[in-house]
């Protein structure tokens, strides 16, 4: 039987960097992430969706949806973000179970789904497990504005739209402290994954 780890952490706490671990240790990883922008690629049910809701303002030259200017509007109004959650999630939520199906069971005794906002759509319920990564929001706020050059403002505004860590770390069955280097991150999910090999929550098939 297939086992789901859900993958979460507040943005830019360091999943992507987590999905690299797991991708080279050959378990694969759906990104929830990726799967959101799919949607919304032209000719999608998300890009008609988003757009009815949206305006033709989020487009570009070429017709496809700005997400750079669709991600202004929404973390700049909560009531914008369920809009676009209510649109969006349903759609993604099929996409993961098509892709976790597609994953042979008898193959792959793990999967990791990366969902940053796992928790805020309840999604554990779908998981066997749950890791969470961890970084206090100072840094969250350095490596957010220095990643996607965002200012201080923004920044905040993007982290706020979201659970606070506090919340998320008595929903999550593992915690992992990102405040090292990536090097002391690797060493952490290592030890994590022995650790759930050990109580044999992985390596069932
Ligand atoms: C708002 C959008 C258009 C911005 O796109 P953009 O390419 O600029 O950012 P990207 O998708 O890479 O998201 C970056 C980070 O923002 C945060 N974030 C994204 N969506 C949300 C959300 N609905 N609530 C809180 N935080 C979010 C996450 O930490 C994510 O990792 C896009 O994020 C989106 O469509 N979000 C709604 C769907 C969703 O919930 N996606 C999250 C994965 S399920
Ligand atoms: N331990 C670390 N030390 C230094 N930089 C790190 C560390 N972990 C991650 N980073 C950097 O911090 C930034 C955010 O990490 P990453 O992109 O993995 O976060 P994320 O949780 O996937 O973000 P998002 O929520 O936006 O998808 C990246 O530039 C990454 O290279």
């Amino acid at each position: 039987m297939t086992k789901i780890l859900g993958l979460t952490g507040g943005i830019a706490s360091g999943k992507s960097t987590v999905d690299v671990f797991f991708r080279e240790k050959q378990i694969p990883v759906i990104d929830c992430d990726q799967i959101a922008h799919d949607i919304l690629n032209k000719g999608e049910k998300g890009y008609e969706l988003v757009l009815k809701q949206f305006g033709m303002n989020i487009l570009k030259s070429d017709q496809s949806i700005n997400r750079s200017a669709l991600g202004q509007i929404v973390f700049d109004d909560e009531k914008q973000l369920e809009t676009l959650n209510r649109i969006t999630h349903p759609l993604i939520f099929q996409e993961i179970q098509a892709k976790i199906a597609l994953n042979n069971p008898s193959k792959n005794s793990l999967v990791v789904v990366d969902a940053p906002v796992l928790f805020e759509a309840n999604g554990q319920k779908y998981c066997d497990f749950t890791l969470l990564i961890a970084i206090p929001e100072s840094l969250q706020m350095k490596r957010l504005m220095l990643r996607d050059r965002l200012s201080k403002g923004a920044a905040l505004k993007r982290i706020r739209s979201q659970m606070p860590l506090s919340q998320k770390e008595k929903l999550a069955d593992f915690v992992i402290n990102n405040t090292g280097t990536k090097q002391d991150l690797k060493s952490k999910l290592e030890q994590l994954l022995l650790e759930i090999k050990g109580e044999d929550l992985y390596g069932m098939s």
